[in-house]
């Protein structure tokens, strides 16, 4: 007997399983991290690796189809794979394609939904239809050309922007890093090719957890971006499309990179895009710098893990332990998707941040208003950029604008709550912008409450008023007696069964059958004896049945509906065309409340925290100040059982800009730079800061390097990588910047790590002057405070028993006792003689070392304060090369070498002074 090979879930028997294998066998290859589904109307198959990766997450077993080589597959419900979906694109960061049957031809598939981590919007009905959307998504364009020039492109799908730039970036890429760190692009796109250039590029967004696709180079072609500009930009009603008039559109490699994300995300093939995006330049020069190394060593976002592949994965880690979930009070998804905005673009306007410091105040100073409003009236705003979205690209439906209406309705009450602040920054930035946009939306407001019958409401019906029009209400009023007329026959068939009417026997409507009774299966002998009753199907719950009358009454009422929707729809359709005009008003309110979200959260976390946070006082980045009292970690002060001791931090350019951070492990050094960076950057977005007091200039960078297995991305060495961060923080450290370098050097042998923290060290102190605090167990290092006054030296304190080292957590002046690591040694209980020796031997081969360390560095630290430290040497040698390639005679030669002398003697570098003098 042959064995039944039918697969019956999916109704496929042998033959189609072959026609399918053989068509899958043919698909084009893909990147492991692109998961392929096939929709099968009931449910949805994976194939190969997709199948197995299916199978881990759904726990479901693997089954073969076809004939030897059989193609493994793995069934899922339609529940299963929006889970699945979910999971790989908004945790996982994968790609997904769902295909599907072509009609006609049976063994035909095409490709329906393409989606990535920065393109959702095929996804979005998936994603978020019960969830909101709280980080924003964007896709990245980069297009490199000559010397370093790169011209940059960003679509944010879900704020509806397009963003260019083109700079000119330096070795080490680290404009674009900020860049990215800055928008945060989930996904970028580059040229395919193989060169250096091109390579190293990858490597950088590798290393920035960005995920790469590579598409052709033709792509960046920006032939047809007008065309495609005048369809996708918002015009206003009336206002002529024409992209041209946005001089955004004079950046002709940017708008090459554009074009190739516009392709990439097939934006013009949905008419739903359409009149949607803003176009503008990227303003990095607003911002502090700030890179993802940054804002991942100081805890500011939760921290990338990373799959077998080495791409990033996003799991949800705890509230406490990122500066994101501390601050993160939101109760709306717009005000979290802009907090997460603002901590990656801090500010560097004084009045600004003064301003949004101000709000926060008065948020911290009148709880009761506060609460209010992130308890009460905040809660009521639905996430009005999606409503937004829906109106302008014509997918919004009657219950939305209701939505929208709802939201405007609770306007006038929410600037009454805030009128209680009394502060001139609350009316400025909320209560007349507030007012005004409210008035705006006033005719919206009547004609909602003019045509949508809002008694039916809450019955979640939303149907056009039928007073509105003679013939909506006919059709209305004849639709009422038939329903009548169905009431009176379900009386009957009650009497006739002697069942409880409308509960033991019900009318019932459902889109197959129209109008039918229904009785529980218990029932359905009396309905066997009574002859003028038809069954028309037993289900689950019970059985449905109907009559001739109800069958008639049933047509009637289904021609009369059907002209009555037709009508609805027009009408409708009407409301969504005006609604849609409103859909700027509505994008520009939504910014209001998500700030207004935002900077409640701030005081929210404010007032929640252990100890109360303060506001800080604010510089001008020229009397370069910065003086904490009591600085906390807003993230460790948080944990349970953890006693936080806060410490000071006194920069002054006139006296200490450079500290030296020593002491044993474990006993707080990271912890103390890190609560410096922390709340300098805290300051910059406008938020209270956990100190007792704070007085600090704005900066123009905050650039960190942190312990090296703290941060690894993408199977980088460890010394690789901190050499690259560090040498990003070489180039573009500024005398106001500040610089949190942590255990530099511990990446490759002691000898020539302390040789190359020394060396840093000293350029950072002696050269960039900018404030920097270097925690290390270099202990040399220690001397440079001998030489260099702008130098001073800090440990972490900690009392020493036989057998134990109990922190203090102190930070006190002065270097720390270096006789801690035999301590260790000690508890550890190494043999005694061997401490013996050690302990004898400590000065004295510490007195050798020393000898040798300066001797061996003296002239590998001087050669690297030539190469990377000084604008001027580096200019001079530059110009000398070039002189001398051009060809010259003595005489030309002694001139070129007194002008270099000249031009060196203006370098501050201590090491050319000496020679030259
Ligand atoms: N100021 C503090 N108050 C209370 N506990 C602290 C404080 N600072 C640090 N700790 C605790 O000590 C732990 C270690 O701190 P941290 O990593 O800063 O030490 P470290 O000196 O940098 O160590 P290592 O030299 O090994 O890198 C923290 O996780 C925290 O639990």
């Amino acid at each position: 007997m042959s064995q039944d090979t039918t697969i019956q879930a999916l109704n496929l028997d042998i033959v189609q399983q072959q026609n399918f294998v053989r068509f899958f066998r043919g698909l084009p290859e893909k990147a492991a991290s692109t998961v392929r589904l096939f929709n099968r109307s009931d449910y949805y198959t994976l194939h190969d690796d997709d199948a197995k990766l299916a199978a881990d997450f759904t726990s479901k077993i693997v089954n073969y189809m076809g004939e030897t080589p059989k193609l493994s597959y793995l069934c899922i419900n339609k529940h299963q794979m929006e889970m699945f979906v979910r999971e790989l694109l908004l945790v996982r960061q994968y790609r997904v394609e769902v295909y599907v049957k072509s009609s006609g031809k049976s063994n035909d598939w095409q490709l329906e939904y393409k989606g990535s981590p920065g393109n959702l919007t095929q996804f979005e009905q998936i994603l978020f239809e019960n969830a909101s959307i709280n980080s924003s998504n964007s896709v990245m364009g980069i297009k490199p050309g000559k010397n370093k020039t790169l011209a940059v492109s960003n679509i944010n799908t879900t704020d509806l922007t397009f963003e260019v730039c083109e700079f000119t970036d330096n070795e080490c890429f680290s404009e674009l890093e900020a860049l990215l760190a800055q928008i945060g692009p989930k996904e970028c796109i580059i040229p395919s090719g193989d060169n250096l250039e091109l390579n190293t590029l990858k490597t950088v967004l590798d290393r920035n957890g960005v995920l790469v696709a590579h598409v052709k180079k033709s792509d960046f072609n920006a032939d047809d971006i007008i065309q495609d500009l005048n369809r996708l930009l918002f015009f206003q009603m009336g206002q002529e499309k024409n992209a041209t008039m946005f001089s955004e559109t004079n950046l002709p490699d940017a708008m090459g990179a554009l074009q190739a994300v516009i392709k990439f995300l097939n934006l013009t093939g949905s008419e739903t895009n359409f009149n949607q995006y803003r176009l503008k330049k990227v303003d990095a020069q607003r911002f502090v710098r700030i890179d993802n190394a940054a804002l991942y060593a100081l805890n500011v976002l939760p921290k990338p893990s990373l799959n077998s592949e080495g791409a990033p994965v996003f799991t949800q880690t705890p509230k406490t332990h990122n500066l994101l979930g501390i601050l993160n009070y939101c109760v709306t998804p717009q005000g979290r998707r802009l907090l997460e905005q603002w901590i990656k673009q801090p500010l560097k306007d004084h009045n600004l941040i003064n301003e949004r410091l101000d709000i926060v105040g008065c948020f911290v100073k009148d709880s009761e208003t506060r609460i209010l409003i992130t308890k009460d009236a905040l809660t009521k705003i639905p996430d009005l950029m999606m409503l937004s979205k829906k109106l302008s690209g014509k997918k919004a439906k009657l219950q939305d604008c209701y939505r929208l209406y709802q939201a405007i309705g609770y306007l006038p009450t929410l600037i009454n709550i805030l009128r209680k602040l009394n502060n001139n920054c609350v009316k400025d930035v909320f209560i007349n912008p507030l007012g005004e946009f409210a008035m705006d939306m006033e005719k919206y407001q009547i004609m909602i409450e003019t045509m949508i019958d809002l008694d039916l409401v809450d019955r979640c019906e939303f149907l056009i008023k039928s007073n509105i029009d003679s013939d909506i209400n006919e059709l209305q009023k004849s639709k009422q007696s038939i329903e009548e007329k169905m009431h009176k026959l379900l009386r009957k068939a009650a009497n006739d069964l002697n069942l409880e009417e409308g509960k033991s026997v019900k009318l019932e409507c459902n889109p197959q059958h129209g109008y039918f009774f229904r009785i529980t299966k218990k029932e359905e002998q009396a309905l066997r004896q009574a002859k003028q009753y038809k069954i028309i199907d037993t289900v689950a719950g019970g059985v449905r049945f109907n009559t001739e009358k109800l069958v008639m009454l049933n047509e009637e009422y289904s021609a009369i509906n059907e002209k009555y929707e037709e009508l609805q729809k027009g009408m409708v359709d009407e409301i969504l065309k005006v609604a849609a005009g409103y859909a700027d008003t509505v994008r520009s309110i939504n910014i209001i409340l998500a700030s207004l979200d935002v900077l409640s959260s701030f005081a929210t976390a404010a007032v929640s925290a252990k100890v109360p946070y303060v506001r800080p006082v604010l510089k001008p980045i020229e009397e370069r100040v910065l003086e904490l009292k009591k600085v906390r970690h807003p993230c460790l002060e948080q944990q349970d059982h953890l006693d936080f001791i806060p410490n000071d931090a006194h920069f002054n350019q006139n006296s200490k800009t450079f500290y030296i951070i020593t002491g044993p492990n474990m006993c707080g050094k990271s912890t103390y730079i890190k609560s410096i960076g922390v709340c300098v950057l805290m300051a910059h977005i406008g938020c209270w800061v956990p100190c007792e007091y704070a007085e600090l200039s704005l900066v123009d960078g905050i650039l960190a390097r942190v312990g090296a297995d703290d941060c690894q991305l993408k199977g980088l060495s460890t010394f690789m990588l901190e050499m690259i961060e560090i040498s990003t923080i070489i180039t573009t450290a500024t005398k106001n910047s500040l610089v949190i370098v942590d255990e530099l050097g511990r990446g490759t042998s002691t000898y020539d790590g302390c040789g190359i923290a020394w060396a840093i060290a000293e350029h950072l102190a002696t050269y960039v002057k900018c404030f920097s605090l270097f925690a290390t167990h270099f202990h040399k290092i220690t001397k440079l405070a001998d030489t260099c006054p702008t130098v001073g030296n800090l440990h972490v304190s900690a009392v020493t028993s036989k057998d134990a080292i109990t922190p203090l957590y102190q930070v006190k002046e002065g270097e720390c006792d270096k006789s801690y690591g035999i301590h260790c040694a000690k508890i550890a209980e190494f043999p005694s003689d061997v401490l013996d020796w050690a302990s004898k031997n400590l000065s004295a081969l510490e007195h050798q070392e020393d000898l040798k360390f300066i001797k061996d560095f003296e002239i590998p630290i001087k050669k690297k304060i030539i190469e990377e430290g000084d604008e001027i040497i580096k200019e001079s040698i530059k110009d000398f090369k070039a002189q001398i390639a051009n060809g010259l005679n003595e005489i030309e030669l002694e001139q070129l070498l007194n002008e270099m002398k000249n031009k060196l003697k203006e370098s501050e570098n201590l090491f050319i002074k000496g020679v030259i003098e």
